[in-house]
């Protein structure tokens, strides 16, 4: 993996290209990504499963089952619940009279919708804090342990102790996430007991979650179903890709709100949680307009100098989400299929699958705080925009914030 060439395009138009006229050509992942497959058991990942022959069956999976708009309706109570943890966090450090440090309840918030989409239950607040925990370890450490990657032979010499933290974090973790994967195994086989014994189910509080149908996958080469270890790979993966992004966001939006209170909502062009998109790689030698690219290429596309390019974008680094109200009445296109002008999701075959779900939560969040409270800076701060990268680049101060209910 060391030897392959990395590349990184912020070209707009040179990533239409890529993406979506040869799309094909770069949509898959470089392998092995990262530290070693996912999908080979007993083995163990640290970010993106969607790589090789299988990403497209988990994709289909993702999409059909999970992300189709008629199920995403059905999480609705789920939105509503969160909601209500939300205000009811809120309010009380509001009362506190503290000034209110939104992060947290942002993460936790997001964190009690995505496991109630991933589990299907509705956990408690230490559960859920627990599985918030091993999944921020995993994702705070990321980049010290994605470079494990490079000559695994050689990094499991030189650099055991950092193998050794990086399995016992994972072994946190599979404590944590196999008895949630095992409990929704267990019901769905007392689901299929009640069914032959004929006996009458309560419904209402059933929700089909990301674990069921995983559950229930089989890999058509190997014609088996995903092992546990793969199980809490790629539970983990969407976990991570739909709080820490949208929660993230969520605090970027907000802190624009309070440093500039006569604006309303969208900070993607401005604040993309990622400043490039997870790595692609080409699966045969391919020429990208005079360059060529050679077979299992790494490439990076920047996501945040497309989306501030002053060719587009008139003074780019200011934040005016009215620009998207000018355009004619035509919806802004955020999927980049006829040009690109920002792509915070991606582009193409690998473009974020949940992003019409991040829209909707983060429409759904922002006007419901903005509805209940008003949001204002402390007094005296200015409310300092610069960023930091974690896992995505965050604010370097976290915004704090005081908020006044607006509703009885
Ligand atoms: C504001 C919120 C979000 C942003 C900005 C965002 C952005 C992205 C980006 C840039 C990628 C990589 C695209 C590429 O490599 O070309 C991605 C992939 C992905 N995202 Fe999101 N995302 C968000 C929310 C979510 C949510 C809520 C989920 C829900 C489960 C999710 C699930 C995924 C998954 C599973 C992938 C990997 C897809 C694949 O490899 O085929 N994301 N996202």
């Amino acid at each position: 993996m060391g030897s392959r060439p990395a590349i990184f395009i912020a070209d707009r138009s040179l990533a239409h290209q890529a993406l979506v006229q040869n799309g094909a050509l770069f949509a898959d992942r470089p392998q092995p990504f990262p530290i070693i497959k996912v999908i080979s058991s007993n083995q163990h990942n640290i970010s993106s499963a969607f790589y090789g022959p299988t990403w497209r069956l988990l994709r289909r999976n993702l999409n059909k089952e999970i992300l189709h708009p008629s199920r995403v309706k059905s999480y609705a109570h789920a939105r509503k619940w969160v909601l209500q943890i939300l205000r009811n966090r809120i309010e009380s450090q509001a009362k506190s009279g503290h000034p209110l440090s939104v992060l947290d309840h942002f993460q936790f918030s997001m964190f009690a919708l995505l496991v109630l989409m991933c589990f299907g239950d509705r956990f408690d607040e230490n559960q859920i804090k627990q599985i918030e925990g091993v999944q921020q370890d995993i994702l705070l450490c990321y980049h010290k342990f994605n470079i494990l990657n490079f000559w695994p032979t050689l990094t499991k010499i030189f650099m055991r102790r950092r193998w050794e933290e990086f399995f016992q974090i994972r072994q946190r973790q599979k404590d944590v996430l196999i008895p949630l994967i095992r409990a929704r195994k267990k019901l769905k086989e007392e689901k299929i007991n009640k069914a032959k014994e004929g006996k009458k189910e309560h419904q209402d509080e059933y929700v089909l979650s990301y674990a069921d149908t995983l559950l229930e996958l089989v890999l058509p080469d190997e014609k088996r179903k995903l092992d546990e270890d793969e199980l809490v790979s790629l539970c983990s993966e969407f976990l991570n890709a739909g709080t820490d992004t949208t929660s993230t966001v969520l605090q970027w939006i907000m802190a624009n709100l309070v440093k500039y209170p006569q604006i309303q909502e969208k900070g993607l062009r401005r604040h993309p949680p990622g400043h490039s998109v997870l790595t692609h790689a080409v699966t045969e030698d391919t020429v990208l307009d005079k360059y060529v690219i050679p077979k299992n290429g790494i490439i990076n596309f920047m996501i945040a100098e497309m989306a501030w390019d002053p060719k587009v974008w008139e003074d780019p680094m200011s934040f005016e989400p009215e620009r998207f109200l000018n355009s004619g009445g035509e919806a802004f296109d955020i999927t980049g299929s006829r040009e690109i002008k920002m792509m915070p999701f991606g582009v193409g075959r690998r473009i974020c699958p949940a992003y019409g779900l991040a829209m909707l939560h983060l429409e759904y969040f922002v006007a419901n705080l903005v509805w209940n409270f008003e949001w204002k800076a402390m007094e005296g701060d200015d409310v300092d925009l610069s960023e930091k990268l974690e896992f995505t680049v965050v604010m370097k101060n976290p915004l704090q914030a005081q908020i006044f209910p607006r509703l009885k």
